[in-house]
């Protein structure tokens, strides 16, 4: 991964009365990469994003964003952004196509790329519906469809499948795939540790205000990696879990050596579990 942040985070402080929301978090991220935040309710996600987005002060330290300090955005940086967080209203008494006709005015998109836009989402069949008869998981393609009318250089989701239907879900996922591949950045809070391991190449572990770890999930999963063991099915199917150990090797040799192994997986920890040893907590 190149040396180029897009967002840039130095010591950033926020408290709201004498509690710190966030306290002096140091991160950054790289162009073009997926990046999560991933920490249970009350750890200061949506915070964080309140502050990259402009919508919220900190009390100290600095947000760049794009070049510029969050604390001093130019209105046109809004042209290079998307957000997308619990409190992004749609008019519900619009069709949906003309939801997005509002926005495409406000940022000056082409209105030639909203029917392209509707498809992508899964919703050109339902463009000519009210919103307010709109499911949660279609208010929130759309919702997400907005985001990206004006083809943002970041891409911030706040929890972008929380409460959502499976189905729709991996739409998103996928979408989220291809904004990056297309050359998006994507900042995006989760506190379901299996979206952050599908979707994101680094993620900081959030707890507190405070940044427990950082890295790429498979990274963190290596390095937390204490008590080395595998998963073996035998031809029987009996199952079992093993230890590391002389024995254990000497087992799956003869095992494999007389064609009795069906399957064999190393268990590295999951996110989850990496959360659960940095913090002392887990994520829900
Ligand atoms: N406007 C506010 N006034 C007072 N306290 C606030 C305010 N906004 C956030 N907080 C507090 O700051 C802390 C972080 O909240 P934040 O909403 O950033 O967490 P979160 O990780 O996004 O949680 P969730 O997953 O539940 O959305 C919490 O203790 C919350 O109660």
């Amino acid at each position: 991964m190149t040396n180029n942040p897009i967002i840039e985070v130095k010591q950033l402080y926020k408290s709201f009365g004498n509690e710190p929301a966030l306290n002096n978090l140091d991160f950054s991220v790289e162009k073009g990469e997926i990046f999560g935040f991933l920490g249970p309710s009350g750890a200061g996600k949506t915070t964080t994003i309140k502050i990259l987005t402009g919508q919220l002060n900190q009390d100290s330290g600095s947000a760049t964003v794009l070049g510029s300090n969050s604390q001093h955005f130019k209105e046109n940086i809004y042209e290079h952004i998307g957000v997308v967080t619990h409190d992004s209203g749609l008019y519900e008494n619009l069709l949906a196509y003309n939801n997005l006709v509002t926005f495409a005015r406000i940022f000056n998109s082409d209105k030639k790329s909203i029917d392209p836009l509707l498809k992508r989402v899964g919703l050109y069949n339902d463009r000519n519906k009210l919103v307010k008869k709109f499911s949660q998981g279609m208010k929130q393609r759309l919702i997400l469809a907005r985001a990206i009318l004006n083809r943002p250089e970041i891409l911030f989701l706040d929890e972008p499948t929380n409460g959502i239907d499976p189905g729709t879900t991996k739409e998103i996922h996928k979408l989220i795939f291809e904004l990056r591949d297309s050359g998006t950045t994507i900042f995006l809070t989760t506190h379901n540790m299996t979206e952050a391991t599908k979707l994101c190449d680094r993620v900081a572990l959030l707890n507190d205000g405070k940044i427990a770890e950082i890295g790429s999930p498979q990274d963190l999963s290596l390095k937390y990696n204490k008590k080395i063991q595998f998963k073996v099915l035998l031809k029987d199917n009996e199952s079992l879990k093993l230890n590391d150990s002389e024995e254990t090797r000497g087992k799956i040799n003869w095992w494999l050596e007389n064609g009795e192994l069906q399957t064999i997986h190393s268990c590295e920890p999951t996110l989850e579990d990496v959360f659960l040893q940095v913090t002392g907590r887990k994520l829900k």
